[in-house]
């Protein structure tokens, strides 16, 4: 229940912008203040909560000799900043038995947070320094009863300071953008705060969020501020059953047009030269400014959102109008679309759907920010989404169209028979490149103009291609797909794989894509990487000085597998290597990790006291560690070490040899990755690859995502977290492949008896947090077999990072079934 509690009290800071590493220590300490009197902390949506995190900041400004006054031009490097602005406070009292310490100066003032309670932050920003500084607060008054499930909204829409008069602002200032579709006047969201403000606003101020690289920018959206117009708090029921459903504050668009009229319009203007001007509303709302009333009167055309605008904003009076983007509190600076456009199929596109599109690409491309990140990109991208949603067809279902047309690498070997069928399918509705040349690079653009017999080559060239005969006794094996997105007359097409080698030339070998089950559907955009990254606070050092003598083989030469006696890195595995002179993971070690998975009671299970994966879930009061298996490590030899790179010590780290593919399960999983040849039992397949996060961060990153991403990518490192004590929290790691990984990332589970299984294995450091996953054969697999592994995942537990699916794994063992079964035996009982 407490749980719970503070999962909905670190949610609504959430929502209103303040991360959960800044929220967890002080919620802490209000908790010992008021010694777990939830009444009060929940009161007014967490306003003790929202405004002592807001005071610590204060205080540490003025700390910083008033720096931090322009939040959005410092160049602070925290992670997100958040204001609350109270004038008056009316927090509620500690308990009178409260320590008087923990509590302030007085009984009477809001407590006084304690410093360096928390958990270490890394850095120096006001994160860090937030837990350095106590603060304190004024007087308190008696707590309200809480708002429930609207308290994230509340917390954004009512004024949370107690100004005794909250002057009338007139819709031009008004600035929300939030999930109930409050509207703005200003789309580029950004509060800048002036001394002004300060006097003037009953609202919320939130200063420009700093999260996570890349997500800044979509931040902007649901940070609002609405003097206008008080919302009353709604009166929700509170439900915290999925938290990870709730669309995340970075996510956060206006859902409903609001209905009132002038509330929060904004100054988006279309205005078409010597005609009349066009003004869009935030809320999607057109209202059409004739010139001839002077600008003044507005009318309004249509709701942009009924999806039915777009055609009565086809540009049909003129060929160049301009669109005001964002502006500045008077309207002094202002970014516009400037759109000349003869084409006739030209309509202005809801600018919120623009924003959407750009979101999402920011979300899928700036998650870590890169060196080529640069704002005027980001802005040219708004720009070409702008010109792509304005020159898409307006029929829904045709929107995001990708085509895939196969072709046929003629030069490889023969096909597997099944496959064969299901290619000839896709290659009725296909054709024969003449030369491989033609192959990477076959596009397809809208269905219509583009005939089944055409090719366009990258350069945008038309070439016609003969209809292939198909001999039955031909020798096939890839059905190589290449997808691009619908070019029309853009002359830009952006290619999101390249179905000959999704790994873009990263690996060693090719590997393709095959979609054999419907033509249209292709795996998500993801960037390829054939070595996991850090993403942001993982500690992961490479540093040669770190490894000793005793994990290296200084004195080795050539092959390390062929010496007499095996050398100081075979020690971890019991002084012989875990490897065969084959490159195959050696039977008896096999067989015990196999063991070890498949029989875990039959194996030692450590139980942290302080457990990170539950301290990620919950900080506050975390649950007890469920148990982790401690793993049998492979150890490689690795760049210190005197053998040459052929040495039958290092497997994992040259990469994969093998011959997969990705293809679409006919099951209903998703994408899936199969092997192409036989593969003998304790073959190396892949790692799984992605970016290294602490606990801390996937789970924030989990908290984000809408909920809807329908598959999940993080797995944890979690073979050795017994042996070197309670690990921090930048040692506690995991890998996510959401936006970065490799092929492993399209492996499905299987419960109990997958064909692969993982075995950790150590290559650049001898610190067990940090490791490489190994995909071994559990058996002998046929050619064109399924890759499977056991994610090892709890039906039951709905926060576990590795999200629980509806398992289709197929085999007889299968946990989630069984799960099922017992579930429903038990309703009819
Ligand atoms: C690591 S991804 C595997 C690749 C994924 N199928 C794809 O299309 O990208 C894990 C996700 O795949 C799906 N998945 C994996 N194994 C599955 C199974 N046995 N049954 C149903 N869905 C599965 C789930 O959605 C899961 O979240």
């Amino acid at each position: 229940m407490a749980r719970q509690k503070a999962i909905a009290a670190l949610n609504a800071m959430k929502a209103i912008g303040i991360p959960m590493q800044m929220a967890k220590p002080v919620l802490k300490n209000l908790l010992k203040v008021y010694e777990n009197n939830w009444e009060y902390i929940e009161a007014e949506n967490y306003r003790v909560l929202a405004d002592a995190i807001l005071d610590i900041q204060e205080s540490q400004e003025k700390d910083m000799g008033g720096k931090g006054k322009d939040v959005i031009a410092s160049d602070d490097p925290e992670p997100c900043r958040m204001r609350v602005r109270a004038r008056q406070d009316d927090h509620p009292p500690p308990p009178s038995n409260a320590n008087p310490n923990l509590a302030g100066e007085t009984s009477q003032k809001r407590p006084r947070l304690e410093a360096g309670v928390s958990r270490e932050h890394k850095g120096d920003g006001p994160v860090s320094s937030l837990r350095s500084q106590g603060i304190m607060n004024d007087e308190p008054s008696l707590p309200q009863p809480s708002f429930g499930k609207a308290a994230n909204q509340d917390l954004l829409q009512r004024p949370l300071t107690r100004q005794t008069t909250a002057e009338v602002v007139p819709p031009q200032t008004c600035n929300i953008s939030d999930r109930a579709g409050q509207t703005s006047s200003h789309l580029n969201h950004r509060q800048i705060k002036t001394p002004n403000q300060d006097k003037r606003d009953n609202s919320i101020i939130l200063k420009e969020p700093k999260v996570e690289p890349g997500t800044e920018f979509l931040q902007k959206h649901h940070t609002g501020n609405c003097s206008s117009d008080p919302v009353s708090p709604k009166d929700e029921p509170c439900e915290y059953d999925s938290p990870v459903s709730e669309t995340p504050i970075a996510m956060i668009h206006p859902s409903q047009p609001h209905s009132s009229g002038n509330i929060g319009q904004q100054s988006c203007h279309i205005s078409s030269k010597g005609h009349s001007t066009l003004q869009q509303n935030v809320d999607g709302s057109m209202t059409q400014k004739g010139q001839r009333n002077n600008a003044k009167e507005s009318l309004p055309v249509n709701a942009f959102t009924t999806g039915t605008t777009s055609e009565l904003l086809s540009v049909q009076e003129s060929s160049s109008f301009n669109v005001d983007v964002a502006s500045s509190d008077l309207g002094e600076v202002k970014l516009t679309f400037s759109c000349s456009s003869d084409r006739p199929d030209f309509h202005v596109p809801n600018l919120e759907t623009v924003f959407k599109r750009v979101e999402d690409r920011c979300l899928k491309s700036y998650r870590i920010l890169q060196p080529s990140f640069s704002f005027v990109n980001l802005m040219k991208e708004m720009c070409e989404c702008f010109l792509e949603l304005g020159s898409e067809a307006t029929d829904d279902k045709q929107e995001n169209v990708m085509q895939i047309i196969p072709t046929i690498d003629a030069l490889k070997k023969p096909i597997m028979p099944c496959a064969y069928d299901a290619m000839s399918a896709c290659l009725n509705n296909s054709f024969f490149p003449t030369a491989l040349d033609n192959m990477d690079v076959t596009l397809s653009s809208d269905p219509s103009p583009i005939q089944k017999d055409t090719l366009i080559n990258q350069s945008g060239m038309i070439q016609k291609m003969k209809e292939p005969e198909i001999p039955k006794s031909r020798s096939l094996t890839s059905c190589s797909l290449v997808v691009v997105q619908p070019q029309h007359a853009l002359g830009r097409s952006r290619l999101l794989h390249d179905v000959n080698d999704i790994c873009k030339g990263e690996e060693r070998v090719r590997i393709s894509v095959v979609n054999e089950i419907s033509r249209e559907e292709y795996p998500p955009s993801f960037n390829y990487i054939p070595r996991n990254i850090v993403y942001q606070n993982a500690y992961v050092s490479f540093s040669l000085a770190r490894i000793g003598d005793e994990d290296c083989c200084a004195d080795c030469f050539s092959d390390c597998l062929a010496a007499p006696i095996p050398c100081t890195c075979a020690r971890e595995t019991g002084g012989e290597f875990a490897y065969t002179s084959d490159g195959l993971m050696k039977k008896e070690f096999l067989d015990e990790c196999i063991s070890m998975y498949r029989e875990p009671q039959k194996h030692h299970l450590f139980y942290c006291k302080d457990c990170p994966l539950e301290r990620s879930k919950n900080d506050v009061l975390p649950e007890a560690c469920k148990g982790h298996l401690v793993r049998k490590f492979v150890k490689e030899c690795w760049s210190k070490c005197g053998c040459s790179m052929h040495c039958g010590n290092r497997v994992v780290q040259r990469g994969i040899t093998r011959n997969l593919q990705v293809f679409l399960t006919s099951e209903g999983k998703g994408w899936g990755l199969r092997t192409l040849d036989e593969l003998p039992r304790g073959a190396f397949v892949c790692e799984y690859v992605g970016e290294v996060l602490t606990n801390m961060e996937l789970y924030d990153r989990t908290m984000q995502t809408t909920g809807n991403a329908e598959h999940t990518y993080p797995v944890l490192l979690d073979a050795d977290w017994g042996s070197e004590g309670a690990l921090k929290d930048e040692e506690a790691l995991c890998l996510d492949a959401t936006f970065y990984g490799n092929v492993a990332r399209f492996i499905n589970h299987r419960c109990f008896d997958a064909n692969l299984i993982e075995i950790p294995v150590e290559v650049e450091t001898p610190d067990h947090h940090y490791y490489h996953l190994a995909f071994f054969t559990t058996r002998k697999l046929e050619a064109f077999e399924e890759l499977t592994w056991d994610y090892g995942i709890d039906f039951d537990d709905h926060e576990h990072p590795i999200k629980a699916f509806k398992c289709r794994c197929g085999s007889r063992f299968c946990r989630d079934i069984k799960r099922r079964r017992r579930r429903s035996r038990a309703l009819v009982q």
